[in-house]
């Protein structure tokens, strides 16, 4: 007979199934009560009147633990002496979309050699998450493939749909059944209309194809996850963090019969994907939170122990301690008067 299946596929690799990576690497009641306790305090300053700035900030990708580490540690001290005025989430990002090919992050290529061995690194991730929460610091990241959140999301605070998957009804679906808030990011050509639409269709029930916890096949109901709100990012015409841009988003919001709530990517086409630029968009929007903005509850930043990225793949061994493989950031001494700066902008939003 004629195949007619699999012609393009060269190998299905078996998983072990999420229980038995959970079972595994099982996370403490301490880390339980640490994640719902971080959770509630996002929806607070997302949501309602909680005046602190909810601040999104690490490395663009994990790649190399001990470096990650030593930055988790760093950021811990920080967000401690930060946390009346801003409460610091860390980027603990694992998966990468790519706006064509390249390194897809440490849950697919662990080994950053192509060999793309997901069950370690599927394992990595949760081991790193669990440090990072033992550390007192609230972990984000972006849900890019909808079989992972079975594998992570217990250890995750706050996640990202990014701006190349927004209008995809799968992740829509994904984020209708995620426990924790989420931010939709605004569309790469920077028009807010998918982000919106997104919101409204994950606060809905939702049911979908996907496997369970046991690694089954399987028809997933969902009740719909009312925590969602948008990310601007900006896009191709450009940065949309102005308080022009602000007012606009608040009114599509508005119009759609959704919270006024805006987090803003200070990275990515905000910055025009320059890092170095990321400060100054950090103090304009503190400046608008200054003159009186309410929307604005919080900002991303890409950040690590150095500046800027280094070109991957490389050979391992050469590599840059502490330099990014992905998008650029700003360094740890830039993060850290960044943060002190921003801090010390808030007073005004918390006289009287
Ligand atoms: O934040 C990361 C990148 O901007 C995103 O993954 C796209 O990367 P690429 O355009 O280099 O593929
Ligand atoms: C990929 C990212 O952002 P965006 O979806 O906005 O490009 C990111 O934040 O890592």
């Amino acid at each position: 007979m004629q195949r007619t299946s699999d012609i393009n596929v060269l190998e299905t690799r078996e998983l072990p199934a999420p229980k038995s990576l959970i079972d595994e690497l099982p996370k403490s009641e301490s880390q339980a009560a640490f994640v719902t306790r971080a959770r509630e305090d996002i929806h607070r300053v997302i949501f309602t009147e909680d005046k602190r700035l909810l601040l999104i900030i690490g490395p663009c990708s994990i790649h190399d633990l001990e470096a990650g580490r030593d930055y988790a540690r760093r950021l811990a001290a920080l967000a401690h002496e930060v946390s009346d005025r801003i409460m610091i989430v860390m980027r603990v990002y694992f998966e990468k979309p790519r706006t064509t090919v390249g390194w897809k992050g440490l849950i697919m290529d662990p080994h950053l050699d192509g060999s793309n061995d997901i069950a370690t690194g599927l394992r990595t991730a949760r081991t790193f998450l669990r440090e990072v929460l033992d550390l007192g610091l609230p972990t984000a990241t972006e849900l890019l493939d909808p079989i992972t959140p079975q594998y992570i999301a217990d250890l995750i605070c706050w996640s990202a749909v990014g701006a190349r998957t927004t209008e995809s009804q799968t992740h829509r679906q994904m984020a209708s059944g995620l426990s924790m808030p989420l931010g939709f990011k605004n569309g790469t050509d920077g028009t807010l209309g998918a982000a919106v639409n997104a919101i409204r269709a994950a606060a809905q029930p939702q049911t979908f194809l996907g496997v369970s916890i046991e690694g089954k096949a399987s028809s997933v109901v969902t009740r719909g996850n009312p925590n969602c709100h948008i990310v601007l990012r900006g896009g191709t015409a450009g940065p949309n963090y102005s308080a022009a841009d602000i007012a606009n988003a608040e009114q599509v919001l508005t119009k759609a019969d959704l919270l006024p709530s805006i987090l803003v990517d200070c990275s990515h086409a905000n910055s025009a994907k320059k890092p170095e630029l990321q400060p100054e968009v950090m103090k304009d929007i503190v400046g608008q939170i200054a003159a009186g903005s309410t929307s604005i509850i919080g900002t991303m930043v890409e950040s690590n122990l150095e500046a800027g990225n280094q070109t991957f793949p490389q050979p391992k061994s050469d590599l840059r301690y502490g330099v990014s493989i992905t998008d650029g950031c700003i360094d740890w001494a830039t993060t850290e008067k960044l943060v002190r700066d921003t801090h010390a902008a808030l007073a005004v939003r918390f006289q009287s």
